[in-house]
């Protein structure tokens, strides 16, 4: 069953097309990584799903419902960014004991587990806490409310690696124990690529990509070698990255769609082949040059 429906959506503002034409479905009980680059379009797009705001055009459904100002969305899901607002004047642990009456499937034992392994002072405030430290804060909120639907809108802003490292490692056992369907937004594809399922990357407010994170670590391959040669192998393949190595070799990322004899033949002819890390593809696939930042210097 599909939990999200997107068809033809546009979302625009005064200045800006910040989505345009996108349509995808997100099917139920599955993590699916939100990938772009700063500006894609990530945090418009979650918004639209959460009911926050409303498209320019298109359609968006969720648990097939038109989610903007609707009470069946907003009490089976929960939207957790940094920008979370919350009671200022009540205690960190009052605020989970009201999480508590509010949601549903709320753990109040995993919250509490939580907030103690973070180390958490019960008396204090939400406004006081460190960047880092109300990123978890909100982090617990969204596990412990363990809603159908669960989005994170780069829930691991400011949070030092060894924090990350934990709350991605607590999203997983808690998803796994109670599967439920999870949006999550971020940069770190690297850090995630072993907890999400599927990847949706966007660009420029356009749906890029939507494949399995199996599908994407086999997406691309990287050739390195003596450029004429590496040239020659790449010749009318669909190229995502391209540089200079030294004077006269190169490495050149293409879609994958050699054939196992002609990767042979080319490691023959002294090339190099190497599998290229899903977040290297995301990277390079929306980088606005095949070169990335050093084509701001070679054209000097
Ligand atoms: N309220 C707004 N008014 C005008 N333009 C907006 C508004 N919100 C977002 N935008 C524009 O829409 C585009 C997409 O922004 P959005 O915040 O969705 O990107 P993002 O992928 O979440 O970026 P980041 O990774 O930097 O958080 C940007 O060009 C942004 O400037």
């Amino acid at each position: 069953m599909n939990v999200i429906q997107c068809e033809n959506l546009n979302k625009k503002y005064s200045s800006s097309h910040a989505l345009k034409n996108l349509s995808f479905t997100i099917e139920e009980n599955k993590i699916t990584g939100l990938i772009g680059r700063n500006g894609a379009g990530k945090t418009t797009l979650l918004k639209l799903i959460a009911g926050f705001s409303q498209p320019s055009s298109g359609k968006v459904v969720v648990f097939s419902e038109v989610p903007f100002n609707n009470l069946k969305v907003s009490q089976n899901m929960i939207f957790i960014d940094d920008n979370m607002t919350l009671p200022q004047s009540i205690s960190l642990l009052d605020i989970l004991y009201t999480a508590n009456d509010f949601y549903e499937n709320w753990d109040m034992e995993l919250a509490r587990r939580l907030f103690d392994y973070f180390s958490f002072n019960p008396n204090d405030l939400q406004k006081n806490l460190s960047k880092g430290m109300k990123s978890t804060f909100h982090a617990i909120i969204g596990l412990a409310a363990r809603c159908p639907l669960t989005i994170f809108d780069e829930p691991t802003t400011g949070m030092d690696a060894s924090v990350r490292k934990d709350f991605y490692r607590a999203l997983l056992k808690d998803y796994l124990e109670h599967p439920r369907t999870i949006l999550l937004s971020s940069h770190h594809l690297n850090e995630i690529d072993d907890l999400i399922e599927d990847v949706l990357l966007i660009k420029n407010g356009e749906k890029y990509l939507q494949i399995s994170v199996e599908e994407l670590k086999q997406f691309a391959i990287g050739l390195s070698g003596k450029k004429i040669v590496v040239d020659e192998w790449t010749k009318g393949k669909e190229i995502i990255y391209k540089k200079m190595v030294g004077t006269d070799s190169a490495y050149v990322v293409v879609h994958n769609d050699y054939m196992k004899e002609d990767l042979e033949k080319a490691r023959l002819n002294g090339i190099d082949i190497s599998s290229v890390a899903a977040e290297d593809v995301c990277v390079y696939l929306t980088n606005k040059t095949k070169g990335g930042i050093d084509d701001v210097f070679d054209k000097r």
